[in-house]
Parts: structure tokens; sequence; C-alpha cells
């Protein structure tokens, strides 16, 4: 049985799958503090969050059973990641069902702030009735700065369009061909500083975001500018931004989240008459929280049910026309990593993988992770996984080295794993047949084809007459049956292995018979 945890309020309707789902239980629990979530957090495999909850490195050490923890919504500022990598902990969020509440947020506040509604709202209340303090100015024609042209920012920009503003974008990713088609102009950030009207940033916050506008990039600013930020608090300075208010250089600013949240009660802009604050609503709408509440509980399902997922945070994104075709060799890449492993006596010092025909195209860093993980879990058992596999080898000072080549050997695809240690190395290659799944094609130098499942023996011997016989009587006479044998030579009389599938493990005593035989050099057993 599964355990999840939701920690922040998320939409009941949207996590129904999690509800549904056989071998699930959900807990809610919300409005814990770090203490707390400490002393509970051992008992869960999965924990569902949304900005509120900070899941600190301090949780997830106590986490010991936890696999993934869900971002119900776009940013992950409030989740340690690194050490979630570290301890092998999938993060995985909901980065589209939320775009379009935040850009209708930003709407609402770049309008609130062109008309003053809510001052305007706050003395009509009062009984007075002051037509003359909020003139306001309109949208139309005027120059709108978007600073983060990615999903919200790109929503922003069509909308300002049907409000015909002038729209110039800055974002690293932004091409000339990208801004031309979405009809804005490609600017800097001083650009924007110089011409707009409005100023809108929809980036994550980072350390090159932090205070991105600042002091002097309101020294830059037209006068009567207006400022909104619905994206985090810390991309604006928000003493410089009071600053420039007070200075007349900024009319109002509009904002929906803060560098600390909630903000201290004497925060500046909670009693300045220019600035109007929202506390964090950007993806409060009914349709966004059910959104992002479907599809990070759908992705915590299928990681709980060791099922392909797509928005892994702490792991770089992989388009699925990608992962459908690694998909196949997941499991042929983590067998070749665990058998060659128990293959290797010394301790590993390089990795390397070599992937062609087929595979020499595509991007291969998810199949590599796993085969990675084969190696590793030998050793490390389930704390490795495919999320901290690369981290745990670099960490243990072991290089890994990763090429492609066009040389197949005949195959339509191949992987080649080396394992060096201060010994020599060893090679394993494998294949995908079609209609015949994973084989195992060549350890070191000898050619071979192995499904790669069952127990092993993995015999080095020398090749003379009668030794094949010797090796399947001992095995007989001990009640060991024999499925398969492979056996490879480099040249007649020379070092040959046998590689025997059996039905059940040899006992200490058999494998110690079959050491003693004077042909054989060595027996190792290898279990897939
Ligand atoms: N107020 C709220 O409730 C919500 C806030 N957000 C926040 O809005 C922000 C944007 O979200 P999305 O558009 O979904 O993310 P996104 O990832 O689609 O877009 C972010 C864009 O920022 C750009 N960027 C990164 N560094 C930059 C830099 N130094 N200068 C200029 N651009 C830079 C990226 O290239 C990317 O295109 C995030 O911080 C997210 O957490 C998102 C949803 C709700
Ligand atoms: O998705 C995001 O990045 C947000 O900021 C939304 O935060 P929330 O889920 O409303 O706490």
């Amino acid at each position: 049985m599964f355990k999840v945890l939701v920690s922040d309020p998320i939409s009941d309707l949207g996590i129904q799958k999690l509800f549904d789902a056989n071998d699930v239980s959900v807990v809610k629990e919300t409005g814990l503090n770090e203490d707390e979530l400490i002393k509970i957090i051992s008992d869960f495999d999965a924990l569902l969050v949304r900005s509120q909850t900070k899941v600190t490195r301090k949780i997830m050490e106590a986490a010991t059973k936890l696999k993934v923890i869900g971002r119900a919504g776009v940013g992950v500022d409030n989740i340690d990641l690194d050490a979630a990598t570290q301890r092998g902990i999938i993060v995985i969020n909901a980065p589209d069902g939320n775009t379009i509440s935040t850009c209708e947020h930003t709407f609402a506040m770049m309008m609130a702030v062109a008309r003053n509604i809510p001052q305007g709202y706050k003395k009509t209340i009062t009984g007075e009735w002051d037509r003359k303090s909020f003139v306001g100015v309109e949208l139309n024609n005027k120059v709108l700065g978007i600073i983060g042209m990615g999903r919200i920012g790109t929503e922003v920009a069509e909308r300002a369009k049907a409000f015909n503003m002038k729209i110039i974008g800055f974002d690293p990713f932004l091409t000339e061909e990208r801004a031309e088609k979405l009809g804005i102009e490609k600017g800097s950030v001083n650009d924007i500083a110089q011409k707009a009207d409005f100023i809108t940033v929809h980036t994550p916050l980072t350390k090159e975001t932090r205070h991105m506008i600042a002091k002097p990039q309101f020294e830059l600013m037209k006068k009567g500018v207006r400022i909104i930020n619905c994206a985090r608090g810390g991309i604006i300075d928000e003493y410089a931004l009071v600053e420039a208010i007070d200075q007349g250089i900024v009319f109002g600013a509009a904002f929906d989240v803060f560098e600390s949240e909630p903000p201290q009660k004497d925060h500046p802009f909670l009693n300045h008459d220019k600035v109007i604050v929202t506390p964090h609503l950007g993806a409060s709408t009914q349709e966004a929280q059910e959104n992002v509440a479907i599809d990070v509980s759908e992705e915590v399902l299928n990681i709980l049910l060791n099922k392909p997922f797509k928005n892994a945070v702490n792991m770089p994104h992989v388009p699925s026309s990608v992962l459908n075709k690694l998909q196949p060799y997941f499991e042929l890449g983590e067998k070749l990593g665990s058998f060659l492993t128990q293959l290797t006596k010394d301790s590993i010092e390089e990795i390397h993988i070599n992937f062609s025909g087929e595979l020499a195209d595509v991007d291969t860093a998810p199949l590599s992770r796993i085969i990675i993980k084969g190696v590793l879990a030998h050793y490390l058992d389930s704390e490795v996984n495919v999320v901290n596999s690369m981290h745990l080898a670099e960490t243990k000072g072991v290089k890994i080295v990763r090429q492609r080549s066009s040389s197949t050997k005949g195959f339509t695809n191949l992987i080649t794993l080396t394992l060096k240690t201060k010994s020599g190395e060893k090679t394993i290659a494998g294949t995908l047949l079609n209609g015949y799944g994973p084989r195992i094609v060549q350890i070191d130098q000898y050619p071979v084809d192995i499904s790669p499942e069952g127990i092993f023996i993995y015999i080095s011997h020398q090749d003379k007459p009668g030794a094949i016989g010797k090796i399947g009587t001992l095995l007989g006479q001990n009640d060991v049956n024999i499925a398969t044998m492979q056996v490879g030579r480099k040249i007649i009389g020379g070092d040959a292995v046998m590689i025997l599938t059996v039905d059940k493990q040899p006992s200490k005593t058999v494998r110690k018979l079959l050491t003693d035989t004077s042909e054989i050099v060595s027996a190792k057993e290898i279990i897939l």
C-alpha cells in the first residue's frame, strides 16, 4: 500500500485518481510546520504540495520511504531540489495547468493598476464619491514589456495584442523568428525599461533573475510606468520599487507575490496607496487547481507504479517521442549494468557506455541513468534510482563516459558497457532483437546469445576435452538443472567461458566443488 501525504490545499476533484487507485491511501494534513512534517514523513511514499509547504533537506532526510514530491503548480522554489536529487526523490510539477489562470490574473492586476480599481473601491465603500483622484490610463497603444516569454509570458502577449498594446519581450530563448511569429518586438531588459508603459515579469526566481529589476533599471524607466509581478517575489527589488514610486518614476505597481510570504505586517507595500497586492492568487481558480491536481496525481501514480512520467524537475525533460524510442531498452540497459557489475571484482573507476545503430541518433541520457542504476544497484540497492544514479556515481568518484558510434557489429542497435577498474576492464554488449526482446550478445571478447534474466553461473575455464561434461555432471549430481549453456573461446585449448542458466541457485558447496575442478579458473554466480 502506497501512502500519499497532501500537505497543502489541493483540489479533491483533481486528485480523485489517487483516491480511486488500488493500493494507494491518501492523507490530507495541511498547515504542518517543518517539525510536524519531520515527525510523520517517514510513513509516506509520496508528498503533494503547492507553494506553502517548504520541503527542506531535514524533511527529506527523515523521509526514508519518499519516492516522489509532486508540486501541484509550476514553481518549485519551495523544494530543496539538490537534497531531493541526492536522496533519489523525484520532484515533478504540473507546468501547464495554471498558465491561463496566472495570465488572466496578470491582466486583472494590469487593469487594476491602470484604473486604480482597488483604491477607488476602498474609498467608495467608505461613502466617499471621489472621481478626481483615480484618473487612469488606457492599455490601448501602450508599450508592454514582458520579461520571461515562457508559457505565461506568451499567453500575456497574445491577450495584450487584443488590447492593441505594443509588446517588447525579453527571454534568453526568444528568437527573432519566434518574436515575429508572435507579433512582438524582441528587446533587452534595458530596452524594456526605457520604452515600456507597463512591465510584467514571468520568469522563475533564479540567481540571474533575483533583483533583475532594481535601482539601475528604475532609473532608466519612463515616468509613469506601471509594474506587475505575478511570477515570484524577489525578481523585482521591492525596496527599490517603493523608492522609484516615491520619486515619481513608477506610477504604481501590482504584486501577487512577495520576497517572503506572507509579507511582514510592516512591509512597505502594505500601506502604500500606489501598490496593490493579492495573496499569491495567480493559480487560485477552480480550473487551474483542478488541472494541476489532475496532472500531478497522474504523474505521482505513474512513478509509484514504475510507469513512465514526463514532468520531473530534477531530471532533464524527455520529450515523449524520445521516451517512446528509449523505453524498450530500459530493461536491457539495467540488466547489462547489473550483469557486468556482478562479474567485476575491483571497485569501479570508470563507466563507459557506447550507443550504436538506431540508438546513436537519440538523446540517450535517460537510458544512461538506468544503465548506471543497474551498475550501482548491486552495491547500493534501493538507495540508487534513475534520479540520483549519475549523481551518486559522480560523488563516488566514478568517471562516466558516454559515446555514440556507427559500428553495430551487424545489429540494428547495440549498447556496449565497459567497467574499468584498477586491475583491468570488463565489457558487455546487448541488443534488442525484434520479436525476441533483450539479448546479451557479447561478454568481453566472447560472442554470446543470452536472454538477460534468471540465475547464471559464469565460468572461466580451460578449453579442454571433457571440461564441459565434467561441469554438467557435477551440477546434475547436485540437483542443479542447466536450462541453457553458452560456450565461448578465443583459441582452441585456450581461455574459455561458459555461461549457464540454471533453475536454482547453486549452494556454496556446489560453487566450491566447481572452483576445485582442475579446468575451472573461476565460477561466479550472477542473478538478474
Ligand atoms: N502567481 C502565481 O500563482 C503563479 C506564478 N507562477 C510563476 O510564473 C513564472 C513563470 O511561469 P511559466 O510561464 O509557467 O514558466 P516557463 O518556464 O514556461 O517560463 C519562464 C520563462 O522565463 C525565462 N527566463 C528564465 N530566466 C530568465 C532571465 N534571466 N531573463 C529572462 N527570461 C528568463 C525562461 O527562458 C522561460 O521562457 C514562474 O516563476 C512560476 O513559478 C506560475 C504559476 C502561478
Ligand atoms: O505554480 C506556481 O508557480 C505558483 O506560484 C502557484 O502557487 P500555488 O500553487 O497557488 O501555491
